[in-house]
């Protein structure tokens, strides 16, 4: 095996080469496989959850001798917004730790020539520097709502990393800032703030509500990027990039969440007033990613939050309410 550093992958030269994306089902992982689908990819390999579950070793080891995929991208894991990582800490950790402790070593070990895991923006310091560079990482304490899904993550960059390390192994990981759109988790309380708020404003507005409550105090700032945008970057990068280094995936714009819910609010149509419940945690005070490597290498976000809220609203409505 060559310096992995220096190989082309020839990711994109192969339309027909076996792909496992983990995960196909979730926001993420269903916005990949149309990312793939589009380009013409035609040997993708899919296990939704009941068929595969990703936390039991000796199943995982199973499918890649049988399956033996040339390309995976590990797009399942254990996920969730504040509230979520906050009260089921042991399942953020522990679901975390095996999915990716597993499908990474079978990967080494049934011959998988390209790997990438994807990890998160709360990897770094509560309070790292902003915009945070990929070396921010381990340099300060972690945001205590988050910090056993954090641990879990910085242990699959470190996996991958070390697999480079000893075998020469073409493992990457890139690292998402908040991500939205199509096949997003809708649920009131697990889910992330922009589709509870989108789900919230919704029935507020068909029930005529005069007020939405929304948690926190509004004035965090986060970096939302369109899940689209997020399947471009992978693809870009198993295309383009092979090095130890973890790679940031942001749209490099940031907004406070009291702007944020003004904008869903006005998507929405809902025309009442915001009540913010300030004994729910704001979690990290800013995390706004610095992206310059991955556009240093020639990959741009294309889609602006204001045009992603509107898209997602409408496959919202058309295939969430009422189902
Ligand atoms: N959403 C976001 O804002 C961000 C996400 N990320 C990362 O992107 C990746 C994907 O997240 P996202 O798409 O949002 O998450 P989702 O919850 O939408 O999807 C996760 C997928 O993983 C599957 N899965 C979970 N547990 C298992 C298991 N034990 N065995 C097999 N499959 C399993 C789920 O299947 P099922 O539903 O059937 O359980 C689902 O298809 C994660 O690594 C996450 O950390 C990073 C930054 C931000
Ligand atoms: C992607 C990322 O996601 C999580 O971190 P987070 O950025 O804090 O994510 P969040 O979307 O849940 O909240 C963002 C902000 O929004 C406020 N907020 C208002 N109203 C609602 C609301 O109704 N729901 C939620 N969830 N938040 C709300 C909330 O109080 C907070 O200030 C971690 O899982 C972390 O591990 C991770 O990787």
């Amino acid at each position: 095996m060559g310096d992995p550093a220096h190989d082309s992958s020839d990711f994109l030269t192969d339309k027909s080469a076996k792909i496992f994306v983990a995960g196909h089902r979730g926001l993420v992982g269903s916005a990949i496989v149309r990312k793939l689908q589009s380009l013409g990819f035609s040997n993708l390999v899919l296990r939704s959850h009941s068929e595969l579950d990703l936390t039991r070793q000796f199943d995982v080891d199973s499918f890649f001798a049988a399956e033996k995929p040339r390309f995976v991208i590990l797009a399942a894991a254990k996920v969730g917004g504040i509230h979520a990582n906050n009260t089921y800490p042991a399942d953020f950790i522990a679901i975390n730790l095996q999915i990716q402790t597993n499908v990474i070593d079978s990967s080494f070990r049934h011959g998988v020539k390209k790997f990438l895991f994807l990890g998160s923006s709360c990897i770094y310091p509560k309070l790292a520097p902003q915009p945070i560079p990929e070396n921010a990482l381990l340099t300060g304490p972690l945001e205590p709502t988050n910090e056993w899904y954090a641990i879990a993550k910085i242990a699959g960059i470190k996996m991958c990393q070390a697999y480079r390390i000893q075998y020469s192994w073409d493992a990457i990981s890139g690292m998402p800032t908040n991500l939205y759109g199509r096949n997003d988790n809708f649920h009131p309380e697990n889910s992330h703030v922009l589709p509870a708020l989108m789900r919230r404003f919704h029935e507020a507005k068909v029930n005529n509500a005069k007020q939405v409550v929304v948690w926190g105090t509004g004035s965090p700032l986060r970096e939302f990027l369109h899940v689209d945008d997020l399947a471009d970057a992978v693809v870009f990068s198993m295309d383009k990039y092979s090095g130890l280094e973890h790679l940031n995936v942001g749209s490099g714009k940031e907004v406070t969440i009291k702007d944020l819910a003004e904008l869903v609010k006005e998507v929405v149509g809902f025309e009442g007033d915001l009540v913010w419940d300030t004994s729910k945690p704001d979690g990290t005070p800013r995390k706004l990613m610095d992206n310059s490597k991955l556009l240093g290498l020639g990959w741009t976000p294309k889609i602006s939050l204001k045009d992603g809220l509107v898209d997602t609203y409408k496959w919202y409505v058309e295939n969430v309410v009422g189902q």
